[in-house]
């Protein structure tokens, strides 16, 4: 089943257009943004400044404590019941070798335009597969390794994940700022990350107002100052072809600019550590 969706040249990235249908994105919208706004956590963006702008997520699902162990709580009925996106996701095969063969985690990611989130690592309290499912607006995936002569070229710094904490292995170690694999995320799509893409490389998104293609599928990639990227300013997008929304296929085949609008993911993935017990018990709160 999944097969079909193979992103060509990647090891191994599947991206499969109109994973929801536009009724469902439509109520998908609705719902995650008449999530109370205390429940969204601010989070550096790639720009990172201590005073920018800053995205923000909701995380469902539960809490991961120290250890990677999630006290778990259950999901908003949007992610379980209608639309059933586990049941969906559990149905593509791709949580098939995981300990609960479905993602019991979500984050809900909010990015206005202009935001981004720096290459990081999703680390080891997950099993090694992610789903990302677009809402609202495109992005540019973009899949990074790390350099391997322990030479910093002022290449980007990795910093661990946002979403993680806990996982420090990747700060510090330099990254190669070229990426390996880019993809373009259109709404209602969903991208399963697994194997060495997961466990080896490091993904993020530029924090860009547009994305500027040249033709042909490629993407220039945005600089900025004291940027280094050697000689290449241009990515190929792997999965050009497989793009359904006509408007984004015509700039990527001809050329053109595309204007991020705001932009929700679901990042959905399975903790195999988890409590046992009341989750309000193990929290300490009542
Ligand atoms: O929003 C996305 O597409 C990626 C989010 C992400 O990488 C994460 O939550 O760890
Ligand atoms: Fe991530």
């Amino acid at each position: 089943m999944l097969d079909q969706y193979l992103v060509s040249g990647s090891s191994k990235a599947y991206y499969i257009p109109d994973f929801i249908s536009q009724d469902e994105e439509e109520y998908l919208l609705r719902k995650i943004t008449e999530t109370p706004r205390q429940k969204w956590k601010a989070l550096a963006t790639r720009s990172a400044s201590p005073f920018g702008p800053s995205k923000s997520v909701v995380r469902t699902g539960g809490e991961i404590m120290q250890k990677g162990t999630l006290v778990p709580q259950a999901m908003p009925p949007f992610l379980t019941t209608y639309p059933d996106l586990m049941g969906r996701l559990s149905g593509t095969s791709a949580f098939a070798s995981s300990p609960h063969q479905r993602p019991n985690h979500v984050i809900m990611n909010e990015y206005l335009p202009g935001q981004g989130i720096m290459p990081h690592e999703d680390g080891p309290s997950y099993h090694p597969v992610v789903a990302t499912i677009s809402l609202g607006s495109h992005a540019v995936f973009h899949y990074y390794s790390y350099r391997n002569d322990g030479v910093d070229h002022g290449a980007l710094n990795a910093s661990s994940s946002p979403s993680t904490r806990a996982h420090d292995a990747s700060r510090g170690r330099s990254v190669n700022d070229v990426p390996v694999l880019s993809v373009f995320l259109e709404p209602r799509s969903a991208i399963i990350t697994t194997d060495a893409l997961y466990t080896a490389h490091l993904h993020g998104i530029d924090d860009v107002h547009r994305d500027t293609f040249v033709g042909a599928g490629r993407l220039r990639l945005p600089r900025s100052e004291g940027d280094f990227k050697g000689d290449i300013d241009e990515v190929q997008i792997a999965n050009w072809r497989a793009v359904k929304d006509g408007e984004s296929a015509r700039v990527l085949e001809g050329g053109g600019e595309l204007e991020r609008g705001t932009r929700y993911s679901l990042t959905c993935r399975d903790v195999p550590k988890v409590a046992a017990g009341d989750a309000f018990r193990l929290l300490g709160r009542r």
